[in-house]
């Protein structure tokens, strides 16, 4: 059904502005993190709109804009904004980043997003890496796509660079966890009830988003890396009223880490 989508214009626009040597890395910026596309070295920028495959739709604090340039030696794109369920989006929609970055021969992809945070480690203007994750969000981006949907999920997220991320993060005096993102369709947040739920079931955080992007990344055997920025305590975590704009204000003090962690992760990877 769906899979009929016209990718090739999205990709000539790109080749155009940015050359057709393979790229090294693409980039979501979840919430209020847009802004580290700043440490790129800019060489092409284009709005969503510019390209006829991505679903129509903004969210408050995406920009919705595509970012090619280099960073730390690499040519990357990063993606500011996203598309959620809760903007009546299907995952398969919600995932279409992920297939431009492939259908543009990217193999490596880095998720960030905004979270509430359960664990009591994960206080509001922390990062976690994410080992793994529970989509509860009711849908699947895989639904519908030709070839093999049944894939394996079990080593979904590149855990074995958490360690060394986690050491020289420390050295920078930033403490990275490392948990279990839980997934929810949104938008309203959740329930005192629900985040208690959420917790036994082994999340660590809670988001609206990230999950979609994941599996999509899977079924092109990308190599993946989440790192969610805590906003919030979740829901009954604590007193304050949960607010979108509050979320945006807090992740834009996470924007200074998240450039450090780019820095070190670009050296990792291609250590
Ligand atoms: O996932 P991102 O876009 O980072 O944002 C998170 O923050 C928003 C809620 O405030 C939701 O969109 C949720 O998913
Ligand atoms: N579901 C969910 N998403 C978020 N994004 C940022 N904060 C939250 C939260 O508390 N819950």
């Amino acid at each position: 059904m769906h899979h009929e989508e016209n990718l090739a214009s999205a990709v000539a626009a790109v080749h155009s502005g940015f050359g057709d040597e393979p790229l090294d890395l693409a980039i979501i910026l979840g919430s209020g993190l847009g802004a580290a596309a700043e440490h790129v070295a800019v060489t092409g920028l284009w709005d969503y709109r510019d390209f006829d495959c991505f679903p129509r739709g903004a969210v408050a604090g995406h920009a919705g804009r595509l970012v090619a340039g280099t960073l730390h030696g690499r040519r990357v794109l990063l993606f500011q904004g996203r598309f959620h369920l809760y903007q009546g989006f299907s995952a398969w929609q919600s995932a279409m980043p992920v297939r431009l970055a492939h259908a543009l021969g990217c193999r490596r992809l880095l998720l960030t997003n905004a979270v509430g945070g359960i664990h009591s480690d994960l206080q509001p203007g922390r990062f976690m890496f994410v080992q793994d994750h529970i989509n509860l969000s009711g849908d699947n981006p895989l639904r519908g796509m030709p070839g093999d949907i049944f894939i394996d999920l079990c080593h979904l997220y590149r855990g074995d660079l958490y360690p060394d991320l986690h050491q020289q993060a420390l050295a920078r005096g930033m403490t990275l966890y490392q948990g279990v993102l839980a997934a929810v369709a949104g938008p309203s947040y959740e329930t005192p009830a629900e985040v208690r739920a959420l917790g036994r079931l082994g999340a660590d955080a809670v988001s609206m988003s990230l999950v979609a992007e994941a599996i999509m990344a899977g079924y092109f055997g990308m190599e993946l890396v989440g790192l969610s920025f805590v906003t919030n305590r979740a829901a009954g975590l604590a007193t304050r009223t949960l607010r979108h704009d509050d979320v945006l204000a807090v992740g834009q003090t996470g924007v200074r880490q998240l450039a450090v962690l780019l820095e070190l992760l670009c050296r990792l990877w291609w250590r």
